[in-house]
């Protein structure tokens, strides 16, 4: 029997205000924050209240869109300005992931034809919710083509959290295994703890046991031992930004893993929706590495576990070349090598 994933959803649209679960305070605490300011979305975005490139687009559309709705400009004019500027706020929040860029973009063209400020509003919102409906489905249809890829019965790798309260639902990397499971197959599952933020041992270890996955929790210096003994017949993660060439940037760490996949002569896959290919870039090299605050890697949680004033690298993104990727698994179908045609023919 096909019994609905029970996660909680992470993004909620409530009339005139967002509602998020704090994914801060996941596994201890299941609690939500009500955004009602523009100022309180952009908090949000970059204190990783709410994180995973989709969620961030999700929570950026709606957040132009509450924007728009508070002004009280009545100049058509004077309104598109101020769109633009919420927009430019939105956007500065975080740089890798281009789903961010992507959705504020698709949300404000769909207004820009409005011949009113009410059609304007009403337009925004109408193109948020519908982008947080489209993810949904994306996310479904990237879990039954990577379904294509994985068996059940091997041993499966991740890193980060790239799972159900990162998009809409059920998630690119973890919706193959929240797929599954609705239908009855538990596929056994190796987390990595994916410092210094644990979006693995945090989000995806609560994520995958919501959803009954048979799901094991490692540090990420333990890839390689884990691979070797546990029979790992595959790597999957996901992604925040593929250029044209197929190079993929996603949480800091991928890389290693995608060179242990290689050296141990197993599948490397990116599991991904088309809001996250940039067709504008050529390579990878030209993907914005967010650097985030020195404090994630000389703390854990707020607890000091390193010299106070010691001077820290904190990249929350890697990029992994295109020829360590097996396969992109994206909500059209399965691309392969030469990236660049199988990219072009199926996302742009
Ligand atoms: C479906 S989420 C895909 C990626 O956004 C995910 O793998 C990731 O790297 C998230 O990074 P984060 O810093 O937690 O936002």
């Amino acid at each position: 029997m096909i019994e609905p994933l029970t996660i909680p959803i992470s993004i909620t649209w409530k009339d005139h205000h967002i509602q998020l679960l704090d994914q801060r305070k996941l596994p201890a605490t299941i609690e939500y924050v009500d955004l009602k300011t523009v100022d309180q979305v952009f908090e949000a975005i970059v204190n990783m209240t709410v994180r995973g490139a989709p969620a961030i687009g999700i929570t950026a559309a709606f957040g132009l869109a509450m924007g728009a709705m508070q002004s009280t400009k009545d100049q058509l004019e004077e309104f598109q300005e101020e769109v633009l500027a919420i927009k430019e706020k939105l956007a500065s929040s975080r740089p890798t992931a281009v789903n961010l860029f992507w959705a504020l973009d698709r949300v404000s063209k769909a207004a820009e034809s409005a011949t009113s400020v009410n059609e304007a509003k009403t337009t925004l919102l109408q193109e948020a919710i519908q982008l947080q409906a489209e993810d949904e489905q994306m996310c479904r249809d990237i879990g039954e083509y990577a379904l294509e890829l994985l068996n059940s019965s091997e041993p499966v790798l991740t890193i980060c959290n790239a799972g159900s309260i990162a998009t809409a639902k059920y998630g690119t990397a973890l919706a193959p295994f929240h797929l599954a499971s609705e239908r009855g197959t538990q596929f056994e599952v190796y987390a990595c703890e994916t410092r210094p933020v644990l979006q693995g041992a945090r989000l995806t270890a609560w994520e995958l046991q919501q959803s009954g996955v048979n799901v094991t929790l490692i540090t990420d210096s333990m890839a390689a031992q884990t691979i070797r003994a546990k029979g790992i017949k595959a790597i999957i993660v996901g992604a925040d930004r593929i250029a044209s060439n197929g190079d993929t940037a996603n949480k800091i760490g991928t890389f290693n893993l995608a060179i242990l996949a290689k050296e141990f002569n197993i599948p490397f896959y990116v599991a991904a929706p088309s809001s996250t290919f940039d067709l504008t870039i050529d390579s990878g090299i030209e993907i914005p590495i967010e650097e985030r605050h020195p404090d994630e890697v000389r703390k854990i949680q707020g607890i000091s576990i390193a010299p106070e004033n010691v001077p820290v690298y904190n990249p929350a993104f890697d990029v992994t070349p295109a020829d360590y990727i097996t396969a992109i698994i994206t909500e059209k179908g399965i691309i392969k090598a030469p990236y660049i045609t199988g990219i072009n023919s199926l996302i742009s």
